[in-house]
């Protein structure tokens, strides 16, 4: 621990989850999410009008329903998983490490007030997404722009990009792949499913698809796997533009049919296990692979609060804060 008044603090950022899974929490929650220009940037008055009169109230009471079904006794998984990164990296570390979430609770101004309490004049900012994308790193910077914009003082900043390259990351989703194959055996094929974002993003300058290539890449050559036995798509597709392809539920289907019998995926994007992991591929994509002839098929769980990835968070950090 540094000396009191001058020693630094870390703000752990995710994306933020509903309060409660149910339609007017998932409404309260996709309706913050859904209003920021980074994730949608469809001018407002063409986009309020199909946000509030036909997304929130037909989406919401669908998706809480998911939700239940992948809901933990402690709420939701991406807050219960994002509390314990949280205390375990502030164990590692030995200085204050606060949670905040670029949208719904708790919030950025929340994580940066209880450093401050905590007597942290210098913080660093750890948005927990390995590959940078408009639509939420810069998301976040905005957010806790915005933030500080009514802040006296400000704490000194240092701002994490990307890590999809750092060798910790990488050898962490090796060995999470390597733990599951250690007790089922290895799979005919590996795919690596990423979030997707809108095509029309990236064509614009996002280096989104550039930082899951590289991982990819980096992955398979740690895995030592043969290419023709891994690939990688996108997943999580929303709205009618056209989103980074191949997407994750065509390129499982076309697996299968090939035959394919016994499939992994793995979601390097995803730094908790959440929704988009534990429902839409555990279950939604796992059922798609069994109907096209598949037999069997895992999902290589995130790093969640493993060891490994507590300790490539610990490393990060403690490269950023030199000179400090
Ligand atoms: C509307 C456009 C969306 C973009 C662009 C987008 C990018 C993006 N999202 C994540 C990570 C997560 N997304 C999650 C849920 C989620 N994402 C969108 C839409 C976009 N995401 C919606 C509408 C939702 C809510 C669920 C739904 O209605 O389908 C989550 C999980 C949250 C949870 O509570 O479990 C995460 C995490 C990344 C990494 C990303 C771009 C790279
Ligand atoms: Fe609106
Ligand atoms: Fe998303």
């Amino acid at each position: 621990m540094n000396k009191d008044n001058n020693k630094y603090g870390v703000l752990l950022v995710n994306l933020g989850t509903p309060d409660t899974p149910t339609a007017a929490g998932v409404k309260q929650f996709l309706s913050q999410f859904l209003h920021d220009k980074r994730v949608v940037d469809m001018t407002r008055w063409l986009w309020c009008p199909i946000l509030h009169g036909v997304i929130l109230p037909i989406r919401s009471p669908k998706v809480a329903k998911l939700y239940q079904t992948v809901w933990m006794e402690e709420g939701s998984p991406l807050m219960v998983y994002s509390k314990r990164q949280q205390q375990a990296l502030q164990d590692a570390l030995q200085v204050p490490v606060a949670l905040g979430m670029t949208y719904g609770n708790p919030s950025i101004q929340s994580g940066l007030e209880a450093l401050k309490q905590q007597g942290c004049d210098k913080v660093v900012v750890l948005p927990l997404y390995p590959q940078y994308s408009g639509t939420t790193t810069a998301a976040v910077f905005n957010r806790l722009a915005k933030d500080l914009k009514s802040m006296p003082y400000i704490p000194e900043l240092r701002f994490i990009n990307h890590y999809y390259d750092h060798p910790d990351y990488i050898s962490a989703l090796a060995d999470s792949a390597k733990k599951v194959w250690a007790e089922k055996g290895e799979p005919d094929y590996l795919l690596c499913s990423y979030h997707g974002i809108p095509k029309r993003y990236a064509d614009n300058g996002d280096p989104y698809p550039d930082h899951c290539n590289g991982t990819t890449e980096l992955l398979a050559q740690a895995l030592a796997m043969p290419r023709e036995k891994m690939s990688m798509s996108y997943q999580s597709i929303f709205g009618r533009e056209e989103w980074l392809k191949p997407y994750t539920e065509g390129t499982i289907k076309a697996l299968a049919e090939k035959g394919v019998k016994r499939l992994d995926v793995m979601c390097p994007a995803f730094s908790v296990d959440c929704l988009e992991t534990l429902e839409e591929i555990a279950e939604q994509c796992k059922e798609v692979f069994i109907e096209a002839g598949g037999v069997e098929f895992n999902l290589i769980p995130c790093l969640n609060d493993d060891e490994a990835h507590i300790a490539m968070m610990e490393s990060l950090v403690k490269q950023h804060v030199q000179g400090w």
